[in-house]
């Protein structure tokens, strides 16, 4: 029938000329990345990846691709992982009590076993596995292999609020980086290898620290003079008083935002992990929402990347 074959005809012009647009739309942002990717190539890039971040399947089949991504078009990219929930999860099954001062696990003999096996066993090689089926070449290590990540017992004072008397905290086997053993990482750098780091540390006596990952991607990040350190977390940002997304934050204004009260918890770690990192050299360092599906590409390739970033005095 003539008119019906003639409709049809007019619609299928029309699908085709609506998936054209769609086409055009990711070749123009396909186009507009070039910048970025010129201005990055060949920098270290250290993402941390947090426990929380990892527990949807398809956020993390996506973060895979575009850590994949990122060393296809000539990045280093550096991933080191928490697993705080997965950590929680097992010691729970083990029926075995756990709690946190300060945002650190405090860690005894018992504990350190388990967060070593989780972290550098089970969650290590599920990113790698990840990384891999993605079209990357991942090598798990845990800070024990290649003398990663040297370590000393984390010691930390609290001020007593009767007596105002400083006091020791006993974390256990908590650790604190003491040098990271860079040339290994440099090693993977003119090779197609993504690194993919378990947050475990050792000392020349034989002990296994339990590292909080933010520390160990901050220190990784430091070491390895990184062009960005990028925290996936569970939040937009750093936020104000108002809930208001903070984009940039100086460390002034950090360091008020922790005074008043309006950083707390985890974020404070984070916060002056970041610093510290710019400290040593790090250009700049980005806290952001590792819920929203391609995080890491929104930051490195678009003007719309969307945490809080914190810079050093030279710039970005
Ligand atoms: N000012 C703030 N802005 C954003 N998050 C904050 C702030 N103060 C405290 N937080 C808390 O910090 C948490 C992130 O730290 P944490 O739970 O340690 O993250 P992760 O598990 O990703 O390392 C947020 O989920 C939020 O509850
Ligand atoms: C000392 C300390 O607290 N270590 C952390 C290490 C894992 C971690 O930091 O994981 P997230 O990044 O997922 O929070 C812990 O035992 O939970």
């Amino acid at each position: 029938m003539p008119t019906f074959s003639r409709d049809l005809k007019i619609m299928l012009q029309k699908d085709l000329a609506a998936e054209r647009a769609v086409w055009m739309e990711k070749a123009r942002t396909l186009s507009e990345a070039l910048p970025y990717m010129r201005r990055f190539a060949g920098q270290t890039i250290v993402v941390k990846y947090g426990g929380h971040a990892m527990g949807d399947p398809e956020l993390a089949r996506l973060f895979a691709r575009d850590i994949v991504l990122l060393k296809q078009v000539g990045i280093h990219p550096v991933v080191v992982h928490g697993g705080g929930p997965q950590i929680k999860a097992m010691l729970d099954r083990l029926k075995i009590q756990s709690e946190f001062v300060h945002g650190l696990r405090v860690t005894d003999r018992e504990t350190v076993d388990i967060v070593e096996m989780v972290l550098a066993g089970s969650i290590n090689k599920q990113i790698v596995q990840n990384i891999n089926q993605a079209g990357g070449f991942a090598v798990g290590l845990s800070g024990k292999d290649g003398n990663l990540i040297r370590a000393e017992r984390l010691s930390r004072t609290v001020k007593d609020p009767d007596s105002a008397i400083e006091k020791a905290l006993d974390l256990g086997f908590v650790g604190a980086p003491r040098a990271i053993t860079s040339h290994i990482l440099e090693s993977f750098r003119d090779s197609d290898i993504i690194p993919v780091i378990a947050p475990i540390g050792f000392d020349a006596e034989g002990h296994t620290y339990n590292i909080n990952a933010d520390t160990a991607a901050g220190a990784v990040a430091g070491a390895l003079k990184a062009t960005r350190l990028l925290m996936l977390t569970d939040v937009a940002g750093v936020l104000d008083q108002e809930g208001n997304l903070v984009t940039d934050l100086t460390t002034e204004d950090a360091r008020a935002l922790i005074a008043d009260g309006t950083i707390s918890g985890g974020m404070i770690p984070k916060v002056e992990t970041c610093l510290a990192a710019i400290r040593e050299g790090v250009k700049a360092a980005v806290i952001l929402d590792g819920r929203v599906q391609h995080a890491v590409l929104l930051e490195i390739f678009t003007p719309g990347g969307a945490g809080t970033l914190m810079k050093s005095a030279a710039g970005a």
